[in-house]
C-alpha cells in the first residue's frame, strides 16, 4: 500500500488523479494541498476534488502539516509550486511524482539535485499510449537519420500556459537521442485554441513523401491512469531520477 498526498485537488489533472487513485486498492490518499485562503481548506479531499464522497483525508494549505502521513507526494500544478513541494519532499525524505510542465533549465536542475536523496519521477506525459508513441518516434528517427526534416505540432486548450508542451519537448529529446538528430533542428509549433484536450503530431518530411505519427487524447483519464501506475512504481524505488521509460517495458 502506498500512502499519497495529492496537491491541487481542484485542478483539472489532480482531481482526476484523486478519482483514479481512490479506485486503486494499492493506493491510499492521506491528504491534499490547496492554496492558502481557499474556502475548502480543512475539507475532505473527496468532496473538494469532485469525487462526490468523503474519504477521510483532509486538504491542508501547507504540505508540512500532512507530509509525515504519506510515502509520496503527487503534483500536477505550476512550476513554482512544484519546486516548493520538491524541496519539502527532499527535507522529509518522501518520494515525489511531478507531472507539471514548463520548468526553466535552472528548475530542471533542482530535480536532479533532489534525486540524489529521494526517489523523483518527472513525467511530462503519463499516458501509456503517448509513451508508445515516443518509442515509435525514436525508431523512426533512428531509421530516417538525416533524410527527414522533423516538425512537432502540439495542440491544446487556450488555457494551457506553457509552449511548446512538456510532451513535445520530451518527444524531441527521444528523436534527438535515437536519431542523433540535433535538437536545435527540430521545429516546434504550438496551437492553443478552444478546449482541445491534447494532441501531438510529429512530421518527418522526406523527399517525395512524409511520415506522420500522431496522438490525440479525447479526455484526461489516460494521464490519471498512468499517474497511478507511476505512483506504484516510484513507491518501490530508492533515490534517483525516474521517467515513464522506467515503468514501460517494450
Ligand atoms: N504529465 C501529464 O501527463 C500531464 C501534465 N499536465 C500538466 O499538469 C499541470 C497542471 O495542469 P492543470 O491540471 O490543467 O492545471 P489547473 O490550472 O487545472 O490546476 C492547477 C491547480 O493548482 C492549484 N494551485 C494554485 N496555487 C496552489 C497552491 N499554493 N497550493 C496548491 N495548489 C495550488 C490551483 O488552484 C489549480 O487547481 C500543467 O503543468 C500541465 O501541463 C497536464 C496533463 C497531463
Ligand atoms: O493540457 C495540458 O496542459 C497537458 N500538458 C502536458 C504537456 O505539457 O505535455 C501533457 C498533455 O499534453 C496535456
Amino acid at each position: 500500500m502506498v500512502n499519497v498526498v495529492i496537491t491541487a485537488p481542484r485542478g483539472h489533472m489532480d482531481s482526476l488523479i484523486v478519482k483514479a487513485a481512490y479506485e486503486r486498492e494499492d493506493i491510499r490518499i492521506t491528504g491534499g494541498i490547496g492554496p492558502v485562503g481557499r474556502e475548502y481548506i480543512g475539507s475532505d479531499i473527496g468532496l473538494v476534488s469532485g469525487l462526490g464522497r468523503s474519504i477521510g483525508a483532509l486538504v491542508s494549505d501547507n504540505l508540512e502539516d500532512v507530509i509525515n502521513e504519506c510515502d509520496l507526494v503527487v503534483d500536477f500544478s505550476r512550476p513554482q509550486l512544484s519546486i516548493g513541494f520538491l524541496e519539502t519532499c527532499r527535507q522529509h525524505k518522501k518520494a515525489f511524482l511531478c507531472g507539471t510542465t514548463g520548468f526553466s533549465p535552472e528548475q530542471e536542475a533542482l530535480f536532479e539535485d533532489a534525486a540524489d536523496e529521494i526517489p523523483v519521477m518527472k513525467a511530462a506525459n503519463t499516458s501509456f499510449v503517448v509513451n508508445v508513441m515516443r518509442k515509435l518516434l525514436g525508431q523512426a528517427a533512428k531509421n530516417l537519420g538525416s533524410k527527414a526534416k522533423i516538425e512537432i505540432i502540439d495542440l491544446h486548450s487556450e488555457t494551457k500556459i506553457d509552449a511548446p508542451s512538456g510532451t513535445a519537448l520530451e518527444l524531441a529529446e527521444e528523436i534527438s537521442e535515437q536519431g542523433k538528430h540535433p535538437t536545435e533542428e527540430i521545429v516546434f509549433h504550438s496551437v492553443r485554441a478552444g478546449d482541445i484536450p491534447s494532441s501531438h503530431k510529429v512530421i518527418f518530411g522526406c523527399k517525395g513523401e512524409m511520415l506522420e505519427i500522431s496522438h490525440h487524447a479525447y479526455s484526461w483519464e489516460c494521464y490519471a491512469t498512468g499517474a497511478c501506475d507511476a505512483i506504484q512504481y516510484l513507491a518501490g524505488q530508492g533515490p534517483g531520477l525516474y521517467t515513464m521509460d522506467d515503468i514501460i517495458q517494450f
